[in-house]
Order: C-alpha cells, then structure tokens, then sequence
C-alpha cells in the first residue's frame, strides 16, 4: 500500500487527508528541548544525527503524523558555503553577510558543500531505517531568495529591505548569488534524496516580499528550475513548493514550476484556494498556527473548515506557517483528531 502522503502527491483525493506539521519538531515539545539541552545549542542538534533524528521521530511517535520532515535548518546551506552562522538565543539567526563581489567570490561551490553537509545526509540515513513504515519522510531546503536574504542582511528583517537594496543596486551580483543558491541546492537535495528523502519541499519564507516581475524571476523561476533538475535526476519524486504569502500568485504555481504540490499560507482562503489553486494539483495547508496556542471551539470548526473546503481534491493537512513554541501540544492532538473525525 502506497503510502497516504505519496498517494495525495499523486494526484489522488482521499477520504481522510493525511497530516504534518510545519516545525512538528521543535520547543512546544518539551522531550525536543531536552534533546535540544542535550546537544547544547541549535546548531549542535542539526550537526548530530543521531538526535537530530532523535528529536525528528518524536512528534511522529507522539501524534502518529503521516510524515516527518528531517530536522535541520534552511540557512545550513549558505554555512556549507563558508558564511559563518550562529543563533543569538530570543533573536534567531546571525551570519557575516555577502554584499560584494569579493565577498561572493569566496563562497564555495560544487562537492565542498557536502562536506558541512554529510552529518544530514547521515540523519536522513538513519529516519529511512527507523520510521514507521507508513510515514512518508520529507527533505528540504530553502529557495534561493529566502536564503538569500539572510546572507545578503546577516539577519532576519521584516522586509528583506537589504535584499531588495541589492538587487537595485548590484543585480548582477544579486543574481549570481541566485544563481549559486539554485545549483548548490539541487546538489544538496539531490544527496538527501540519495539518503533516503522520499519528497523534498522548497520553503520560500519570504516569496510575497517579490512583486511583479521580480516574482517570477527569483521566486517562481529558481524553483522551476530547481523542480525540472531533480524530476530529471529522480523522475518519481514528488516535490512541494512553498511560496509564502504568494497571494493571487499560487494561481497555476503548479503548471509554471513542475511542482506536484503547493503549500498554501492562512492568508489566503480554504475556499478561494480550493476553487483557484487545487484545480492545478494537490495543496498543502493551511491552518493558522495561531490556533495551536489558542486552541477551544475555533480551533476545531476552522480545522473542519479547511477540511472540507479542500475535500474534493488531493489535499495534505498543514499549518499555514511553522507552529510557535508557545503552542500547546494537547491542541495538536485535538487538531488531528477533528482533521480525522471531520474527514
Ligand atoms: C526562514 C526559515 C528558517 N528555517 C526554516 C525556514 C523556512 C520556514 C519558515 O518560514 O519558518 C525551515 C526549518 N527550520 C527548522 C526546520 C525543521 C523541520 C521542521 O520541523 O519543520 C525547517 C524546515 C528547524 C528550526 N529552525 C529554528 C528552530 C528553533 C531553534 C531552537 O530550537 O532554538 C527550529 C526548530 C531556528 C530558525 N531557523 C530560521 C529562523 C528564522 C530561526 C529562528 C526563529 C525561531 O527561533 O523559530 C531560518
């Protein structure tokens, strides 16, 4: 029996939508911050496969998720690089930025990323032996402009102001780091596929920042791109697109980019996306996270509502966006038992 994730990636409508959750692995969960305790940092965590997977396995042990999504970090990428990376407790992450020329011409390229790489590809290796056999695991990256944000400001920002900065400013540049992040990318999904990745997804946070034709040239093109690449190494894997708060633009993702499925923020509606964007392939999503703090009656009908409003196509049940670490873990349970009663 295919496995439920793999068959609504496929194309088919199922009678109960199978279910994850964005950063299912992470501080709502006290046995994470443990493991987290145990490791020392964030970091250290991504860089240890054997709990890294550790703390990959516990959200599926506790809610009997249909997938798991490797625990590692978007911004492991650009380290692999040679940018130096660290997180400042409270604030999220920091790292020397690249602005100029010179400092694109140091960043690495080809096989060298692998070798900052090799303990994820490890961790992949072990979640392929040790999952349930029904649960479908999930690689990922970011998309080359998320990514690029953070290395073009050093930091997380509202706006991604010094992004937009440099593409006025220096395009060239701006478009060889791009560039760099689309071939870098696919070489790094391409050996946790290798690993064991059943389906990768490429989470671009900060899509909704690019308007007009800036969209369709750093958001839609890179994963055109990065989506042919893999399907022609790997022609069965499926892939998840995740263009954040693309508003009017998820319409026909799926045919621009290859993309079998795409992920769907709560900015839009169940119902408009149902209507507009499922016609093109199955979606992803896309209850606000806010109602895993919140939790009681809303909760439970608008988990009802995004059941039903996608319940005539392939559809797998997510969080709009990452679930925050002041949720409450009982309203987890709740949600996945509505999404299975409503079904
Ligand atoms: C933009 C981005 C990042 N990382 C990621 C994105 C794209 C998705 C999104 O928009 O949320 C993606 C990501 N980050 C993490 C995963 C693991 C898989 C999962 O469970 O979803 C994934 C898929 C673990 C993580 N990545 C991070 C944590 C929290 C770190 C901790 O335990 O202290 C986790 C579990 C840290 C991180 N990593 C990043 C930031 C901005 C932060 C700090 C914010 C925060 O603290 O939540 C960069």
């Amino acid at each position: 029996m295919t496995k439920t994730i793999l068959r609504a990636l496929a194309g088919e409508t199922l009678p109960t939508p199978p279910i994850w959750m964005m950063r299912q692995a992470g501080r709502y969960l006290p046995e994470y911050r443990a493991t987290r305790a145990e490791a020392g940092d964030f970091l250290s965590l991504c860089y240890n496969p054997e709990l890294a997977a550790e703390v990959t396995l516990q959200p599926i042990r506790r809610y009997g998720f249909d997938a798991a999504i490797l625990f590692a970090d978007i911004l492991l990428l650009p380290q692999a690089l040679g940018v130096d990376l660290w997180f400042v407790t409270g604030e999220g992450p920091r790292m020397t930025t690249v602005t100029t020329d010179a400092e694109f011409d140091k960043l690495g390229r080809g096989d060298m990323i692998h070798d900052t790489l090799n303990p994820v590809y490890e961790t992949v290796r072990i979640l392929s032996r040790e999952l349930p056999k029904e649960t479908t695991l999930i690689g990922f990256a970011g998309a080359p402009w998320t990514v690029a944000t953070y290395m073009i400001a050093g930091q997380g920002t509202k706006d991604q102001g010094p992004a937009h900065a440099l593409k006025a400013e220096n395009r060239a540049l701006f478009e060889k780091l791009i560039d760099r992040l689309t071939e870098s990318t696919i070489d790094y999904l391409s050996k946790q596929v290798e690993a064991g990745a059943e389906v990768v997804k490429i989470f671009d946070s900060w899509a909704g920042s690019l308007k007009g034709e800036d969209f369709e040239r750093y958001a839609l093109e890179p994963a055109r791109i990065i989506t042919k690449e893999m399907k022609a190494r790997f022609p069965d894997l499926p892939v998840i697109a995740f263009p954040r708060q693309a508003g009017d633009k998820y319409v026909g993702f799926h045919a621009a980019t290859g993309a079998d499925c795409v992920a769907l923020d709560d900015s839009v509606t169940p119902e408009w996306a149902a209507q507009n964007v499922q016609p093109g392939g199955c979606v992803q999503g896309n209850l606000a996270s806010s109602h895993m703090v919140t939790g009681g009656d809303a909760l439970v009908s608008e988990t009802r509502r995004v059941v039903q409003a996608f319940s005539k196509g392939p559809h797998i049940f997510n969080l709009g966006h990452g679930i925050t670490p002041d949720a409450d873990p009982e309203n987890v349970k709740l949600m996945i038992d509505t999404v299975r009663e409503t079904a």
